[in-house]
């Protein structure tokens, strides 16, 4: 029998949310300005961080690694200072394995510091097989050698890493970010084709632009990196949470609620309020950040398909599926960047919900698992009511959809595993208390 996490949830439904939240630094972003810090002779000032696991794993990673974290003069400001990385003793990494995907950055920046460096087992949420083959092959490519021992990977470089040539097979985030934190103290130019263009990932070369980098990026997925001989520290405010904000957009939506998102921005979110429209769900933009509501009547069945970026991306999906089970008719959806992303929907049937999965690329276009036999595509429909239920939260998005789904319906939920949302939502029950839900930890009675 599977164990069920003690850290329940009680959730009455049947509340549209209301009310205004405020989203910080985005998680996919600030964790790896921190790791860029480790590039600089001097400190870095990061500021809009968000208190949430992941940025505490990787303060805890650099601390490890001789950094010196401390906070700065204004809320969410973070001062990093690795002027004490020669000296470190990193004895206890191993209490980090399988805390988060961020430990394989710190590979460049440790080669180029201290000619090695040791990456214990990685963690993520389990929406797929998550590979890392792409990381190591980049590293290779730099003249990093690499072995792999039971507790985790070593890295050496016997000398300077170079310059080179890479082609990515696919527009990997991760390995795109590798490239560049490794490239820009390398000797010589990288050039990098079919590269993730994230916005996370434009923010970090604003960040290592700051610090000295040459980057320049062409308009067909190419990364040209210029290496230079040192950096110095950065200042920036990290771009705000795209990923958060959908969150609390789809569960306006699913709810029938009204939520200001203090803190959105348009550019950033540009083809998920695409999407948001086409659903029926309005919004309206000003300098501080969006108001996602229902409008009333019914909302609109839809085709979609998840993409790297600037397609709808893929931690999007999971909260705007809850949302699909109260639209009119059959929408579709093709999950085409994680082979494992929707198993979280046998739940949401559970609850009352229309969901049919399908191995075949039910979208447009042909993807990488059509003919591998995962269930990658969903057909849900809808308008379908929803009943409270027992949940245990799979991963971080799909914990946020538990969480909408249980909001949005008629009766009790009890949701397990919610230390998991802390992963990426800073703050997510005091947010929850404040757009009026009705939740309780079952020690609060
Ligand atoms: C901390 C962070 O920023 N996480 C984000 C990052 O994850 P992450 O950087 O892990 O995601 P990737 O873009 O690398 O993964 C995309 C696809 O490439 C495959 N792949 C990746 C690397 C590799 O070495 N080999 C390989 O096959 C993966 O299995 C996946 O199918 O980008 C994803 C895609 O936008 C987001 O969902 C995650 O929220
Ligand atoms: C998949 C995600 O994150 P990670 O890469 O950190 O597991 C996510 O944020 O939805």
């Amino acid at each position: 029998m599977t164990s069920v996490p003690d850290d329940v949830l009680i959730v009455h439904g049947g509340t549209p949310l209301e009310g205004e939240i405020h989203v910080r630094g985005a998680k996919n972003l600030v964790p790896k300005a921190m790791v860029a810090a480790l590039l600089g002779s001097g400190p870095s000032r990061l500021r809009n961080v968000p208190d949430i696991r992941d940025v505490r794993v990787v303060r805890g990673l650099l601390q490890l690694h001789g950094v010196t974290v401390r906070p700065g003069v204004e809320p969410g400001e973070l001062v990093l200072d690795p002027s004490h990385v020669e000296s470190a003793n990193v004895a206890d990494i191993d209490a980090h394995a399988g805390s988060s995907r961020i430990p394989i950055l710190f590979c460049g920046p440790l080669l180029h510091r201290l000619g090695h460096a040791f990456i214990p087992g990685l963690g993520g949420c389990d929406i797929g097989g998550r590979p890392i083959d792409f990381h190591f092959d980049v590293l290779r490519q730099f003249g990093a050698t690499i072995e792999k021992r039971d507790d985790g990977q070593y890295l050496e470089a016997p000398q300077r890493l170079r310059g080179t040539k890479i082609a990515l097979p696919y527009p990997s985030v991760g390995a795109t970010e590798q490239v560049l934190l490794t490239a820009v103290l390398a000797e010589g130019v990288t050039e990098l084709s079919n590269a993730a263009v994230e916005p996370e990932i434009e923010d970090l070369i604003c960040v290592l632009q700051k610090m000295g980098a040459i980057i320049a990026m062409d308009t067909d997925r190419t990364i040209r990196i210029t290496g230079v001989d040192s950096l110095g520290g950065y200042n920036h405010k990290a771009l705000p949470d795209r990923l958060e904000a959908a969150s609390w957009a789809s569960a306006a939506l699913a709810t029938g609620g009204d939520v200001y998102v203090r803190g959105a921005q348009q550019r950033s979110m540009m083809t998920f309020l695409n999407t948001y429209r086409k659903v029926g769900g309005a919004f309206e933009i000003d300098d501080e950040g969006i108001r996602f509501w229902h409008p009333g009547g019914p909302l609109n069945a839809i085709a979609l398909e998840t993409d790297v970026h600037p397609g709808f991306q893929t931690d999007w999906q999971q909260p705007l599926v809850v949302a699909l089970t109260q639209a009119a008719g059959l929408s579709i959806v093709h999950e085409t960047v994680y082979e494992s992303r929707l198993g979280f929907t046998s739940a949401l049937n559970q609850m009352g919900a229309h969901i049919q999965l399908y191995s075949e690329c039910l979208g447009g276009t042909p993807c990488r698992f059509g003919q591998r036999n995962f269930l990658h595509s969903a057909v849900v429909s809808g308008p379908t009511k929803l009943q409270g239920a027992d949940l245990v939260i799979p991963d971080l998005r799909g914990g946020f959809s538990y969480l909408i789904a249980a909001l949005a319906a008629q009766g009790t939920s009890r949701v397990h595993g919610i230390e998991l949302i802390n992963r990426g939502y800073e703050n997510f029950m005091a947010k929850l208390a404040d757009l009026g839900a009705n939740v309780a930890l079952p020690s609060a009675g």
